[in-house]
């Protein structure tokens, strides 16, 4: 059918000038375009097995086609959790890519593993976010069984408990936020042993700060006021840039679409950041825990605050090599996560 379509297309175009001719001519006969298709064989990576044979592909297949039409033959492996590459040591073929502008003859061999379970990164977001949320406030409110049962449910006496506590609610109720009306993520889903990591990390990590902070034994910082006020200032400051460079990340991509671009400063100040490091909202939000860290002088604070920012470290590294790998013009003033430093 789209052979036909794409002729008659062809003839109609060189029929407009003899439109002025008395006496139409007879139409050359209509030349059949002979469409290429390819072959196309799914070898198993580890063992090499030859798992399928497509033998008639449209050139304009997708590969997000080819993992449609494997998975008709092995119904257990829905496209998600395939990956499929040229090379058994190259990089996965990303869903968009098209056969007949890969690097293959009329007979591709692509190398098929299996990704194992996957999630949509929405439900792993929200999961992870909507877990702090509610532990924390779970030791806020002194639930039973939490600390001594003469504390169950009476409030803190110190105006910094209740502060942490609007301040750690506000940061995942913008995380969700943002999860549901701001970020444009481009990868479908993500394995699902992401969920147990990145949950036992947030979940437990918030028991742990939630614990010490609303303990009725909890010292106040040593600064006093000064102290509490600091740690808010950044606090708040480092939430409005985070904010700021999702929304900057978001307008970059189209609804729909994958396609990244380099990221530049906008008018909004908050995004002005981008012109020292590849990944602000990172550094955002780093200076959003350290602000949180210097509010409540607590231990576990400053370990989560840690940790997030090794993480987010080896994520920025590799982001920023992948853009100045990608993108020859790529402002050189730029660092990964800390201006100048990292
Ligand atoms: C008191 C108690 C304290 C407890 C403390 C515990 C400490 C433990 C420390 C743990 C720290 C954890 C910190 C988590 C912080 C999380 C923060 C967030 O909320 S960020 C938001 C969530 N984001 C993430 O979780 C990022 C997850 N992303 C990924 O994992 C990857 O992007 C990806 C695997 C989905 C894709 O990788 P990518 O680099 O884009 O693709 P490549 O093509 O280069 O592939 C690399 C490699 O991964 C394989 N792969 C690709 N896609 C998938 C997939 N969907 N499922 C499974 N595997 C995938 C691919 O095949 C490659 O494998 P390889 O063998 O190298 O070929
Ligand atoms: N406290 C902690 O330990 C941690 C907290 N976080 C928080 O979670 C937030 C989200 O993290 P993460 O998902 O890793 O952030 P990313 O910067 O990887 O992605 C955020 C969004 O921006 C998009 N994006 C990124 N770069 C580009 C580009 N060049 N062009 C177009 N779009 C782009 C992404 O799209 P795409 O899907 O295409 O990549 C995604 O939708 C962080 O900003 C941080 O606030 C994150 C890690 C650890």
């Amino acid at each position: 059918m789209d052979v036909l379509a794409l002729e008659a297309k062809t003839g109609n175009a060189g029929d407009s000038d003899k439109k002025s001719s008395s006496r139409p001519k007879p139409k050359p006969p209509k030349k059949a375009k002979r469409i290429v298709y390819f072959e196309v064989e799914i070898v198993d990576l580890k063992t090499k097995e030859k798992l399928l044979l497509l033998d008639k592909v449209e050139p304009t297949a997708t590969v997000l086609d080819i993992k449609a039409l494997f998975h008709k033959s092995y119904p257990k492996w829905y496209p998600a959790r395939q990956s499929l590459r040229l090379d058994a040591k190259g990089k996965c073929l990303r869903d968009e890519e098209i056969l007949q502008t890969l690097p293959v003859g009329t007979t591709a061999s692509f190398y098929f593993s299996d990704l194992g379970p996957q999630l949509t990164w929405g439900t792993v977001f929200l999961t992870e976010c909507v877990g702090p949320l509610i532990i924390y406030l779970m030791f806020y409110f002194h639930l039973p069984f939490i600390y001594s049962p003469k504390y169950d449910f009476t409030s803190s006496k110190h105006w910094v408990v209740h502060l942490a506590c609007m301040c750690h609610s506000f940061h995942y109720i913008k995380r969700i936020l943002e999860t549901m009306f701001v970020h444009r993520i481009s990868h479908g889903t993500m394995p699902l042993r992401n969920i147990f990591k990145n949950c036992g990390y947030y979940w437990c990590t918030a028991a742990w700060m939630a614990y010490y902070i609303n303990h009725p034994l909890y010292t106040t910082p040593y600064y006093g006021q000064q102290q509490v006020n600091t740690g808010l200032y950044i606090f708040l400051f480092c939430q409005v840039g985070n904010f700021s460079i999702h929304v900057a990340l978001r307008n970059l991509k189209q609804p729909g679409s994958k396609t990244k671009k380099i990221p530049y400063p906008t008018k909004n100040p908050f995004t002005w950041m981008f012109w020292l490091v590849s990944c602000p909202n990172y550094t955002y939000e780093l200076g959003t825990w350290i602000g949180f860290t210097l509010m409540t002088q607590c231990v576990p604070v400053a370990f989560f605050t840690i940790v997030g920012f090794i993480q987010m470290t080896v994520w920025a590294k590799g982001k920023h090599y992948g853009y100045l790998k990608e993108y020859r013009d790529y402002p050189t003033l730029r660092s990964s996560i800390l201006p100048f430093i990292l």
